[in-house]
């Protein structure tokens, strides 16, 4: 988003505070009389000239950089009672208020610690806010570092993972457990077709749709390049069975599109076991000579 059209969502904000500024010249011009230029103190104009300006700086820096809410009501609310303190204070330097006029104390002593609070109240709901940020940006860190040292192509774990999660799955004795092995035919010609960017998108599309039509409980693997497999935990072989050609049907009706707009045919072949008295290497085994036994069940 342009810095415009961010300014844009906080018209209200910058409106007011160009009416409260307006309003605190028009006062001091209304209430007093303009200095001299021999009367003028030029170190102190420019002191609280610049934290004015310094602070109309911080203002559009947060307007710029944060969505509108609480947090940014609270920073931008405090930081222009802080420029209207400043801003008053700068006026003193070019209009001799009469000494019974009082308001322009007020403005410049209760607006200095009101805006310092707001601004206070402001920074610690950001941290509170930042500390969330934070806590779920290492636990994704912490998602894709893993998957990253498995599979640097598609979001899914590898083959370490996958006979981990299925030693744990078949120290479930009393449930049925069952593993498809997915390989993309042909993978090799579609390799050579389409070259090495589209056949990566290509594994990681399939990798989309399958994850797609598969249920909560499920969990896909990349096993080798064009090869997935899937672990279906509480699952005898007919729900299997159902299951896997609904992966299959899944992937033959999606219609990949290369970079130039081309449709480019997948199909997927299937190779199901279903866990007997047995550890995840024989399962695994049993689920890829499969892949290349005409019932593809075993
Ligand atoms: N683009 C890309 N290709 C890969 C990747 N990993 C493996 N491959 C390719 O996948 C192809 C697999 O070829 P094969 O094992 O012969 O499989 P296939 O061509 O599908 O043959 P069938 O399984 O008999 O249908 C090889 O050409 C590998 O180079 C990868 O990460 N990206």
């Amino acid at each position: 988003m342009h810095v415009k059209q961010r300014l844009s969502l906080h018209r209200g904000s910058l409106i007011a505070l160009l009416v409260m500024a307006n309003l605190v010249v028009l006062a001091n011009l209304a209430s007093g009389d303009l200095k001299t230029v021999s009367e003028l103190v030029w170190l102190d104009i420019a002191g609280e000239g610049g934290a004015a300006l310094l602070a109309l700086l911080w203002i559009g820096l947060i307007l710029n950089s944060r969505p509108t809410g609480r947090v940014t009501r609270l920073l931008v609310t405090g930081l222009s009672t802080l420029f209207l303190a400043y801003w008053q204070d700068l006026m003193d330097e070019f209009i001799q208020l009469p000494s019974a006029v009082m308001w322009d104390h007020w403005l410049e002593s209760g607006a200095m610690p009101l805006g310092m609070l707001l601004l206070t109240l402001g920074i610690y709901h950001w941290h509170r806010e930042q500390q969330a940020i934070s806590a779920q940006l290492q636990k994704r860190e912490r998602v894709f570092r893993e998957h990253r040292s498995l599979d640097g192509l598609t979001p899914l774990s590898g083959p370490r993972y996958l006979r981990e999660q299925l030693a744990m799955e078949l120290l479930k004795q009393d449930q049925p457990l069952s593993l498809v092995m997915l390989d993309l035919h042909c993978f090799d010609h579609s390799r050579r077709l389409l070259g090495p960017h589209d056949s990566d998108r290509l594994l990681r599309e399939v990798a989309e749709v399958l994850l797609l039509n598969l249920r909560q409980q499920d969990l896909l693997c990349r096993y080798a390049g064009d090869r997935f497999a899937v672990v279906l935990p509480r699952t005898g072989r007919q729900e299997a069975e159902s299951l896997t050609r609904e992966l299959e049907q899944a992937v033959r009706h999606f219609a990949f599109k290369t970079q130039r707009g081309i449709t480019h045919p997948v199909a997927i072949m299937a190779g199901l076991a279903v866990a007997h008295d047995e550890d995840a290497d024989s399962l695994i085994e049993r689920a890829n000579r499969n892949l290349h036994s005409p019932s593809r069940v075993a």
